[in-house]
């Protein structure tokens, strides 16, 4: 039977389709108005581009693309070599081309990537950057020049999640598995019974596990198409994933691992490794930790016994790119260029054959979900899928893998921050302009699969994991109450920890033998401040959105912060969040010289990380109540579930009346008689 929600798979493709058009064209456009309005200097410092640079050296890389090596153009480098200030970072997709004459500001994306390489930053260090170049893109460019390089969006995504929607798209009703029927409510999952698997009780590989992490195993083990393993923050979601795939091993099952995120992913293939079981992890050898380069399969290629006769195309390869360079005429260079590309065309034909034996004999394939669809994988089949961070993903990412196998299990917590969407139209409403097709009404790319399918089929098809290792029970019972149903528990080893029983000395004071602060900024003293980004001024209104700061809050943080190290907690386990971008901007740079160690973010770049003390500056303060989106409680819920022994937040409790979830958290504080002391209190100090 279908439950009552069941969805028409061609509208959804749909609708995904017309939505991940507005949320590319929102992030091309932001991108190109930057780059065709902003002058290079203006790009480097909105974090976008890196000017004035030479080409130092190339080789060729992992996976036979040639490696370029940038450092700063002599002539107008500064003494110590060393690059200017930049954000572009490892893994970035960049274009190197001949820096722009001076004078010449207007330029198009296009323009810039038809002139230039287009290529990925496998390294970046103070004096030089690294890039690998798109293989069919020439080398021939870059030479001898003074040259910049421009970070581009990040369009392969959308490319692999739009074949991936067509392809769901075109698919006729019978040729839907059963587990895609009940993926979209066509069919109800088939039932689960008893805590056996195979008959049998499980030999755990890990005793340890706690009774919520054993059971949500165990329904993973015994459920047919689908099972969510819902992880509040704490919980142990990764160490139980690994105990579940080794579980997987154990009945023989072929897996594919995913994450949204190449951390998320090699988080997992770091805990796996030591395990001993044969993985690979497939990606771009310059996004990975350099600790699970191992199990690439890049490196992989080289290493293992099946390499060794690609290595002397790639060899060979070498030798033609260095004789490049020493030859003038150009004739000789063109015939050498010819060489290299058919040298390129045998090594790719070589690596494809050591890649599938290597992907073949591989019980365990990690990959991110968008990485899943490359063709390494094309013709690979899985018993199951898991997804790692699942309720941070797109649906359409997740269906990158779940089109290759039979079962899926997610693992998440839809009640935290969702992915981030940049699109103002991602409503279904406004993305109706191709109306030719029926679209599915209220769906948005902020809806997770990991909602859809609790919706879809309830809680059923949901083992929560309750002990948490992370937080004090204080910190913990007002997420846990509001949130989670009561049922979070605090571990032994948590409950009870503050910050004067950290592993060094500190000494008792109010501020480290309470877990649970609020400073209140109450009375209109503190207002908080509108703020445009200097960046947002110079290329185009509207798109970063206008900041907002609040100067008295930032005090009280640094008063705070400075009562915490007098007391001798180290900066290094102190971090201080915030919603706002501005705010951030306006403590950074204060904060980290008078507190070497200390970090600052925002709430969202925040989400899965921990920090012994962690201080909330929520900013807002108006006689309008209006807490704008700081109100958004899987927000709030990441802020105040960061801390493990001291959470400290700081806010006016007037406007913050404006959020029903912080008018009960201040009510929560009241009842129990927590701290609850004056801006005042603090500033007489
Ligand atoms: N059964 C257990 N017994 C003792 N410690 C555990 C147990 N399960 C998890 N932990 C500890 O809890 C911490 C968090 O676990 P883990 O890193 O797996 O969580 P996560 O799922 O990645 O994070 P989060 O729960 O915040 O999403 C780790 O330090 C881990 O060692």
């Amino acid at each position: 039977m279908a439950p009552k929600d069941a969805v028409d798979i061609p509208s959804f493709a749909a609708t995904q389709l017309a939505l991940l058009e507005a949320e590319l064209q929102s992030e091309l456009s932001e991108t190109s108005s930057l780059i065709s309005n902003a002058s290079p200097t203006a790009l480097q410092k909105a974090g976008l581009a890196i000017t004035n640079l030479s080409l130092s050296s190339q080789r060729t890389g992992l996976g036979g693309k040639t490696v370029v090596e940038l450092g700063p153009d002599s002539a107008t480098a500064s003494k110590d070599g060393e690059l200017a200030e930049h954000g572009v970072r490892t893994g970035d997709i960049v274009v190197v081309s001949e820096m722009p004459s001076g004078s010449a500001r207007k330029r198009e994306v296009m323009e810039l990537e038809s002139k230039g390489s287009r290529g990925v930053v496998t390294r970046v260090g103070s004096k030089a950057v690294w890039v690998a170049l798109d293989e069919r893109e020439g080398e021939e460019g870059v030479g001898g020049k003074r040259l910049w390089l421009v970070k581009l969006a990040n369009d392969v995504t959308y490319k692999r999640m739009n074949q991936t929607m067509q392809r769901l798209q075109k698919m006729k009703s019978d040729e839907y598995s059963s587990f895609v029927r009940v993926l979209f409510g066509l069919t109800t999952p088939s039932p689960v019974s008893g805590d056996l698997v195979e008959g049998k009780e499980v030999e755990w590989v890990d005793p340890s596990l706690n009774d919520s992490q054993k059971d949500a195993i165990r329904f993973a083990l015994t459920s047919k198409e689908v099972a969510l393993i819902h992880g509040p923050p704490g919980t142990g979601k990764t160490h139980t994933l690994i105990e579940l795939i080794l579980q997987m091993l154990k009945q023989n099952l072929r897996v594919l691992v995913c994450g949204p995120s190449n951390i998320s992913v090699d988080n997992i293939v770091e805990r796996l490794a030591p395990h001993k079981i044969s993985i690979v992890r497939l990606g771009h050898p310059a996004r990975l930790l350099p600790s699970v380069l191992n199990h690439s399969l890049d490196v992989l290629t080289q290493t293992s016994d099946a390499a060794a006769i690609v290595q002397d195309v790639r060899k060979e390869m070498d030798t033609k790119q260095a004789s490049i360079r020493k030859t003038k005429s150009g004739r000789e260079r063109r015939e050498i260029y010819g060489q290299i590309k058919d040298l390129r065309r045998e090594f790719r034909e070589r690596e494809k054959k050591c890649i599938s034996t290597l992907i073949g004999s591989s019980k365990v394939v990690l990959a991110t979900l968008h990485g899943a669809g490359g063709f390494q994988t094309k013709d690979e089949v899985f018993d199951v899928v898991i997804i790692d961070e699942a309720s941070q993903a797109l649906e359409a990412q997740c269906w990158v893998p779940l089109l290759r196998a039979s079962k899926v299990v997610l693992a998440g917590d839809h009640l935290q921050l969702p992915p981030t969407i940049k699109s103002l139209n991602s409503k279904t409403t406004k993305a109706k302009t191709r109306d030719s097709e029926e679209l599915v009404k209220g769906m948005t790319l902020e809806t997770t699969l990991f909602d859809r399918l609790l919706r879809l089929h309830g809680p059923g098809i949901k083992r929560m994991l309750t002990t948490q290792y992370r937080m004090h029970e204080k910190i913990m019972r007002f997420p846990s109450d509001e949130l989670y149903e009561s049922k979070l528990v605090a571990a032994d080893a948590v409950k009870a920890r503050l910050l004067k029983d950290l592993p060094y000395e500190v000494k008792e004071t109010e501020d480290t033998t309470e877990p649970l602060i609020f400073f209140d900024t109450q009375g209109g003293d503190f207002p908080e401040k509108n703020e445009e980004e200097e960046v947002d001024k110079k290329a185009g209104k509207g798109m970063m959105g206008e900041s907002k700061s609040n100067e008295m809050e930032a005090a009280l943080v640094k008063q705070h912060v400075r009562n915490l190290v007098d007391a001798g907690v180290k900066p290094d386990d102190i971090a201080i969040i915030t919603p706002y971008n501005a705010q951030l901007a306006l403590m950074s740079r204060e904060m980290k010289e008078a507190f070497p160690g200390i970090e600052l973010g925002s709430v969202d770049g925040f989400q899965g990380r921990e920090k012994e003390a962690v201080i909330v500056s929520l900013v807002r303060s108006n006689a309008q109540h209006d807490c704008g989106f700081v109100a958004e409680k899987r927000r709030l819920n990441v802020a105040m579930t960061r801390p493990r022994r001291s959470l400290t937040i700081i806010g006016d409790s007037e406007t913050l009346q404006g959020s029903k979830f912080l008018k009960r958290w201040m009510e929560f504080l009241e009842e129990g008689d927590l701290r609850y002391p004056s801006a005042s209190a603090l500033n007489s100090q």
